[in-house]
């Protein structure tokens, strides 16, 4: 019986830009975005009984159709009529309701199994496409590497990857769901708007400092202001060390960027004993897959 094993990657946001409100609900997006090599591991074994069967170590996360990875994959049954079941296994090590991307590079991941498991030859783009229909974050989980997004978030443009960056993850002890974040947004509340241009040739130039210092997310100052603890987290983070801190997404998990492995490993150390939350230390990941 056919089987692959495949790492979903989790994405940060290193620029977020709000520029409007369609008419269906959703925001027009400008944003940056960038994948790390923190992961989950997306086990597929085909049946040959129909149906799919969805497992997860993690207690929070669905384990049934309301799991993006299994709509991901009766999407796909559906298309192309396939006749074959699938059991699907997630080893969770993204936090949950995070600003990360779990579920959508999960989703992502099914696609580009499955895709891979049954010979389906779909193009990376219909791929990308059909992910579209499930989730705004699905399309760049799929493509990987650093983006440009726009739209929604699903029209991606790749620019040159980022050189290798180092990482120290906190995210605080709450979950927070996007579309709740999206709903609380409001132009007053935002202080600073990130400069895509500048980022962009930053990146190209390979100039960290660049980087650093047009880290802006402009969804960080709604979930600061309604969620204290994460503003308090993000206080904590920047007293301990010199580096730019940063939420990705809607939140609440912030990211700290670092020059060296020795001093990310120590300042992840030091914030193990401070912060309310789980710490993960991972880097960027450079390449597109
Ligand atoms: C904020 C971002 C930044 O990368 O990431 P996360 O914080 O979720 O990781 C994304 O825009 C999130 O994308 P994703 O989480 O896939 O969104 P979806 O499942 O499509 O939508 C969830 C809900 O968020 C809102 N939403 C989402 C995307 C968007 N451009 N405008 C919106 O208003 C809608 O209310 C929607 O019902
Ligand atoms: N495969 C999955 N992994 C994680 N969460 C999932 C998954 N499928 C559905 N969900 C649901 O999606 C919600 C958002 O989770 P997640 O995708 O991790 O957040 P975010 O979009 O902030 O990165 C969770 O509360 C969970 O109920």
């Amino acid at each position: 019986m056919n089987q692959l094993s495949i790492p979903a990657y989790a994405k940060i946001n290193l620029t977020l830009d709000v520029l409007g409100k369609r008419p269906d609900g959703y925001h027009e997006v400008e944003m940056i975005m960038q994948s790390i090599e923190l992961h989950d591991q997306i086990i597929l074994k085909e049946r040959k009984e129909k149906g799919i069967k969805i497992s997860c170590n993690h207690p929070l996360v669905p384990q049934d159709e309301g799991n993006l990875a299994y709509r991901a994959a009766e999407l796909l049954i559906k298309e192309y009529g396939i006749e074959k079941g699938i059991e699907i296994k997630i080893i969770k090590n993204i936090p949950v309701a995070a600003g990360l991307a779990g579920g959508s590079t999960d989703a992502a991941g099914v696609l580009k199994g499955l895709n891979e498991l049954w010979g389906l030859g779909i193009s990376r783009d219909e791929l990308m496409k059909f992910g579209a229909r499930l989730g705004a974050d699905i399309p760049f989980c799929i493509l990987g590497g650093t983006a440009i997004a726009r739209g929604i978030g699903t029209d991606l443009t790749p620019i040159s990857p980022l050189p290798e960056m180092e990482l120290v993850l906190v995210k605080p002890g709450i979950d927070i769901s996007t579309k709740e974040i999206y709903s609380k947004y409001k132009p007053e509340l935002v202080k600073r708007k990130p400069d895509l241009r500048k980022m962009q040739e930053a990146i190209e130039c390979r100039d960290l400092e660049g980087v650093k210092r047009n880290l802006v997310n402009v969804l960080e100052d709604i979930t600061l202001y309604y969620y204290p603890q994460v503003a308090e987290t993000k206080k904590i983070m920047e007293n301990l060390g010199t580096y730019p801190v940063l939420m990705s997404g809607s939140g609440p998990t912030l990211f700290a960027i670092i020059d060296s492995k020795r001093e990310a490993d120590e300042y992840a150390m030091k914030l193990k004993d401070r912060v309310m939350g789980q710490v993960i230390r991972t880097r960027t990941r450079s390449e597109c897959l």
